[in-house]
């Protein structure tokens, strides 16, 4: 920062002793009457990303921004990655004398709670990590709903994963740690993909000692308000206990106080949950496609939820689906139920949409950020529950909705109350008063008809006046400097009478005041602060009557978003014609007319604009560990593959969350880990070609699959000479294969060829092909999977189909048929390539398998 000026005015003083005591990174919003105001580095900084004037004071740079409209610059802030940090006057001002400030707040991205900052439909994680000897220790927060965790594992690549799927705004770690995995030896992959973790997030470093996990024990405790642990299932030396009190502790600091809102911690278990390694979660498109954008991604796919808190928790749920078929079942039985009464989906569907966010309500209730419209909000949801209660035990007394219904609490007291108290529309300041309704406090009614009572008479006061003086065009007005005030224009200023008392002149005539009206409006301004006053006091009783109910509330709210989304899914499932999938803990992965789930949504809605489009064509799917283990499929390019092999990895993990999938039957084995390795990218940034990723991918995937996985592979070893990556491909193929019993489940889209020889010599390896019929030297795409290799792979048809140069085309024909012949010269003018060598399998011995 900007050295101060040697000579400070007092106000200067008091600002620098407050961003002295803010950590470096921290913009400082400092309050001066109606305005925010920023000083030196800062006010440049915020200048540029605000657009705010850049003025001087003193010589040094400033900038301001109007205290109303805070909450949308900060928004910009945030989004830029600043923190920010609000300073306000602790006191009214009196002139002569330096207004008390104090900081009430410090923003950043991963702990705000207002609602302009937040999406809705996403969790927004504060996320700290320590990492030791011991493996990599992990806490997770979301402030604006209180949801926390931890979770420890001796494997980075066990927890990497879901906190890449968790996509926290904000990370907190120990000073240092970012540049010691940055600068970590080259085969410490582990370090190097936490760095790679973290190093495109906002990242706050904290002093070591604050990850310190008794002491985290004995911050989260005094955080929970509970005397041990023990209740959550946690050990008082658990590690991860560290970074979640160094949570904690930057949560308290920026709030400026302790966050009231955090109900219980949970841990969270790799065990318990099917693992999506970061590549997979990019490459099957899980949360946002690869443009970047959530459409077409699965996550949009399968989203019908109509509340906010719906959207999360189906988020949650797909970022870490369960292994638990208890609860896979139970919501299965939901949407089953939901799936057989329309009835019951529809009128779900409409009162769910009038259910408010109380996960973030009751957040900034318990955090001190109050509105009118948050208790507005629990008035409309509570408002909502008997009616869902009735369409959920209109289901039947011993169905699964029913007892779901029992579980929403109806607070009718609760309800009456903030029914009675509310009124209709409300204001989203609390100072603008009338949130509270007439007739339900007659303290506030009186005063209210005192106010009212007095600007009876100052209407009455224009009529008499225009009587008394004889102008028509007498005004009674009020404006924020003089307050109330008698116009009078220039033409009838001569009939002004003597007990007016000038007070201003305008163009068009004079402003006078009367001793009567001063006193009037004395007693206006008195008793419209009274009535705020009395509101505010009601106020403050109906958010404590609300925070009484809290742990119900919350518990509601929870219940709530299970049910949007599974009655989103029912919605889907009769949409698209899903089926109800088997999972048992069998081997077996069997699909029959499976469909990818985003594709054939997006050729649906691609028909509605272009008549005549295809339909998609569902195909099968038969795996097993211990027999069709490996499925190998070759065919054209654009016939399918890529799409068939996503679609069964993505039924799968539909299955797994608990929803119906785009098939006519479907049975699955747990499956305890998704890989894929699909498409090409580089990583040109850190150094990575697109040949290293690849193959990083598949190492990642090779030494982390169990026979419980899934893998899907496509084009491995495309990236490198054809040779090399025929080689690469082949041994991975082996290497899958290797165990004699079983292996993982595998599908493997390629375009070699030579691997389907492979299946003479590998038991449970079964080659597939994705059919399609020639006609006129032109190729119809019938998007079958069907058994057996591919005769040929007509790259040159494709390449037609994309619009190559005719001359081109015919080109590469006689190339092809020179490079397919015995003769493998190929005349000049001609592209350098080396002759293609026949290349054959020699059986039994698989080390004796001969590649060249
Ligand atoms: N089952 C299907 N039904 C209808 N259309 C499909 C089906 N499968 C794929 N398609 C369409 O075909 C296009 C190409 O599919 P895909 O990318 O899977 O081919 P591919 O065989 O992997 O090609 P390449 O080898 O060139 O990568 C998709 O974009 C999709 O529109």
């Amino acid at each position: 920062m900007s050295s101060p000026p040697e000579k400070l005015t007092p106000m200067m003083q008091q600002y620098f002793d407050v961003k002295r005591g803010l950590p470096r990174d921290t913009l400082l919003l400092f309050r001066l009457g109606d305005f925010y105001e920023m000083f030196f580095d800062d006010a440049v900084l915020a200048s540029q990303l605000l657009g705010l004037t850049l003025t001087k004071r003193q010589d040094y740079p400033m900038a301001g921004l109007p205290y109303h409209a805070a909450d949308s610059y900060v928004t910009k802030l945030l989004a830029a990655g600043k923190k920010v940090a609000l300073c306000d006057q602790q006191e009214p001002a009196v002139p002569g004398k330096l207004v008390r400030r104090q900081v009430s707040r410090i923003l950043s991205p991963g702990t705000t709670l207002s609602a302009n900052q937040l999406d809705a439909a996403r969790n927004h994680y504060l996320c700290a990590l320590a990492c030791d000897r011991a493996g990599l220790h992990a806490a997770w927060l979301d402030l604006s709903t209180g949801e926390f965790r931890v979770a420890t594992d001796a494997l980075l690549d066990n927890l990497l994963p879901v906190l890449t799927a968790l996509n926290p705004a904000e990370l907190v770690l120990t000073e240092g740690d970012l540049a010691r995995w940055q600068a970590a030896p080259h085969d410490q992959i582990a370090l190097h993909a936490l760095h790679q973790f973290c190093a495109p997030r906002l990242c706050t470093e904290l002093p070591g000692y604050h990850f310190e996990p008794g002491l985290g024990a004995q911050t989260v405790t005094t955080a929970l308000g509970v005397l041990n642990l023990q209740g959550f299932g946690l050990a008082p030396d658990h590690p991860a206990l560290g970074p979640a009190g160094a949570l904690v502790h930057y949560a308290t600091e920026n709030l400026c106080a302790k966050p009231e809102n955090l109900r219980s911690l949970q841990e969270y278990r790799s065990t318990r949950t099917l693992l999506l390694d970061p590549a997979t979660l990019r490459n099957l498109e899980i949360f946002q496609s690869t443009r970047g954008t959530r459409e077409g991604s699965l996550l949009s796919a399968v989203n019908r939820t109509v509340t906010s808190a719906g959207a999360r928790l189906l988020e949650r749920w797909m970022a870490a689906p369960t292994l638990d078929l208890a609860e896979i079942s139970r919501r299965q039985s939901l949407v089953g139920e939901l799936v057989e009464r329309p009835g019951t989906l529809g009128g779900l569907h409409d009162s769910l949409g009038q259910v408010r966010d109380i996960p973030r309500i009751l957040g900034r209730l318990q955090n001190r950020i109050r509105n009118p419209r948050e208790l507005g909000g629990v008035r409309d949801t509570l408002a909502q529950i008997p009616p869902l209660r009735a369409c959920l035990t209109g289901a039947g007394p011993a169905t699964a909705l029913a007892a779901l219904g029992a579980q929403l609490a109806e607070l009718p007291a609760l309800r009456a109350h903030l029914a009675a108290a509310l009124a209709d529309e409300l204001p989203a300041d609390l100072n603008d008063g009338n949130f509270i309704r007439a007739g339900f406090d007659p303290e506030l009614d009186r005063m209210r008809a005192l106010t009212s009572g007095n600007k009876t008479w100052l209407s009455d006061l224009e009529r008499t006046e225009q009587e008394r003086t004889g102008i028509k065009s007498l005004k009674v007005r009020y404006n924020s400097v003089f307050g109330y005030y008698i116009e009078i224009t220039k033409a009838n200023l001569h009939l002004a009478p003597s007990d007016y008392v000038r007070k201003q002149t305008t163009v068009n005539g004079e402003r006078f005041i009367t001793d009567a009206l001063k006193q009037k409006e004395k007693e206006i301004f008195h008793a419209e602060e009274n009535a705020l006053h009395r509101e505010l006091t009601l106020f403050n009783e109906l958010v404590a009557a609300v925070l009484d109910h809290s742990v119900a509330l919350a518990q509601t709210a929870d219940h709530l978003a299970a049910l949007d989304v599974l009655a989103g899914w029912a919605a889907l499932a009769r949409e698209w014609d899903y089926c109800r999938p088997v999972l048992d803990d069998a081997d077996a992965l069997e699909i029959t007319d499976g469909r990818h789930p985003v594709v054939e949504q997006m050729m649906k809605s691609d028909r509605s604009l272009h008549a005549g489009s295809a339909a998609f064509v569902p195909n099968d799917t038969v795996l097993a560990c211990d027999d069709a283990q490996l499925m190998l499929i070759t065919g054209p390019n654009m016939a399918g593959k890529s799409t068939y092999i996503r679609q069964v990895a993505l039924i799968t993990l539909l299955a797994q969350i608990g929803c119906w999938v785009p098939a006519k039957a479907c049975r699955i084995g747990l499956v305890d880990r998704i890989f894929s390795r699909v498409g090409a990218s580089d990583d040109l940034a850190r150094g990575n070609s697109t040949f290293m990723v690849e193959m990083n991918e598949t190492a990642n995937i090779l030494n982390n699959a169990t026979d419980r996985s899934l893998i899907i592979l496509d084009e491995i070893g495309r990236g490198t000479s054809t040779y090399d990556g025929l080689a690469i491909a082949w041994s991975v193929v082996e290497h899958l294969h290797r165990s004699p019993e079983r292996g993982p489940r595998t599908l493997f889209a390629t375009h070699y060829q030579e691997l389907t020889q492979l299946e003479k010599h590998l038991p449970r390896l079964r080659n597939f092909s994705v059919a399609v019929k020639e006609w006129n030297d032109e190729i119809v795409f019938v998007r079958r999977v069907i058994p057996g290799a591919a005769d040929r792979s007509y790259g040159i048809q494709v390449a037609r189909l994309a619009g190559l140069p005719l001359s081109v085309i015919d080109r590469a024909k006689t190339i092809l048929a020179k490079l397919e012949s015995d003769d493998a010269t190929v005349s000049l003018p001609a592209p350098t390539v080396r002759p293609k060598k026949k290349i054959s399998v020699t059986p039994t011995d698989d080390s004796q398998l001969s590649l060249l």
